[in-house]
């Protein structure tokens, strides 16, 4: 007899079908059943305005939440920096498997890398959080560039540069390696010019709370470090009260001496779009052992950014 099969919800998007995939394989493997995928539409996909106009937070979320909900679907795959940093109470973040590479790239024409793109060279992203950090990076290199709104699935936005109507446009790269096409990259930037989004390179298996047999069996998926750098950051998210259109980098990492993990660091980025101003801070610790300890360590950070002025450097939108 053949075990009913899990019913896996997911956007229709080229990316979203290729790591819900992904998933579903895993899923399969630690469940020993068959994962059934479940193309779901969100707001997020048929709008035409821009992402940070429309509201930003959970656009892309909302239907897969709903179905969850509604028992349509027995758990869901986000990409966990399009995912609103509120928890509703009848949803679990099951699972958080290991982050893949957390940088943005930038897909450039003739394989130009950033600090090659000639003065006046036009840069595409709808992503304030981008646009803040590549000015604030120009500004003080002294490149000379302008970066234009743009939105668009994976293809329409590279779709700019092949046409010849952008020079560049930003990218993350973990989207990129997902879909297989991490060789039109140009230019990895570090994360020392771009500070990933909060969560960036990391996916999330969300299903229902009362789900117990489904939420032990996800927990083989789960990486505890991957969780609790996402979780540090998307409490620096929270606690600057700011959305995934909000212009907030954050990233936490390990630190480590040879094999032995020593310390985790978390670095947090708030600026305006024009990269005039920013306020940009790191803080280094025990790497926490708990969640609550991970979400302190946010909120530190946060409180000690908006000490510096972070609130008022977020209020813009994207244009
Ligand atoms: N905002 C859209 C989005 N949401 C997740 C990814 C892929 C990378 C990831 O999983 O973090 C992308 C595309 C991009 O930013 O280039």
């Amino acid at each position: 007899m053949t075990e009913k099969a899990l019913r896996l919800g997911t956007r229709r998007s080229k990316l979203a079908m290729a790591q819900s995939g992904q998933v579903a394989d895993a899923v399969s493997q630690v469940t020993g059943r068959p994962v059934e995928l479940v193309e779901i539409t969100t707001y997020g996909d048929v709008s035409r305005e821009h992402l940070a106009q429309i509201g930003g937070t959970g656009v892309f979320v909302a239907a897969l939440r709903e179905a969850l909900a509604r028992g349509e679907v027995d758990f869901a795959v986000h990409s966990l920096k399009d995912l609103p940093t509120a928890q509703p109470d009848e949803l679990v973040l099951a699972a958080v498997p290991v982050r893949e590479d957390p940088r943005d790239v930038i897909v450039a024409r003739d394989a130009l890398k950033l600090t090659d793109l000639p003065r006046g060279a036009r840069i595409g992203t709808g992503s304030p959080r981008r646009m803040a950090q590549l000015n604030a990076y120009a500004r003080g290199h002294g490149l000379d560039i302008e970066t234009v709104p743009i939105r668009g699935n994976v293809d329409t936005r590279i779709g700019y540069v092949t046409k010849g109507e952008l020079d560049a446009v930003v990218l993350a790269a973990a989207g990129l390696n997902r879909i297989g096409r991490s060789d039109e990259v140009t230019d990895f930037l570090s994360v020392d010019t771009v500070l990933p989004a909060p969560g960036q390179g990391a996916l999330a298996i969300e299903c229902a709370a009362d789900n117990a047999a489904l939420i032990a069996a996800l927990a083989e998926l789960d990486d505890p470090f991957t969780r609790v750098a996402v979780t540090a950051e998307r409490s620096l998210l929270a606690a600057l009260e700011a959305g995934c259109s909000a212009p907030v980098g954050a990233l936490a990492d390990l630190l480590a001496d040879g094999q032995i993990v020593k310390e985790m660091r978390l670095r947090g980025v708030v600026g305006t779009t024009d990269g005039s101003t920013m306020v940009q801070l790191s803080t280094t610790g025990p790497v926490p052992e708990t969640h609550e300890a991970a979400m302190a360590l946010g909120r530190e950070l946060a409180t000690e950014m908006l000490a510096q002025g972070a609130a008022g450097l977020m209020g813009e939108r994207a244009h």
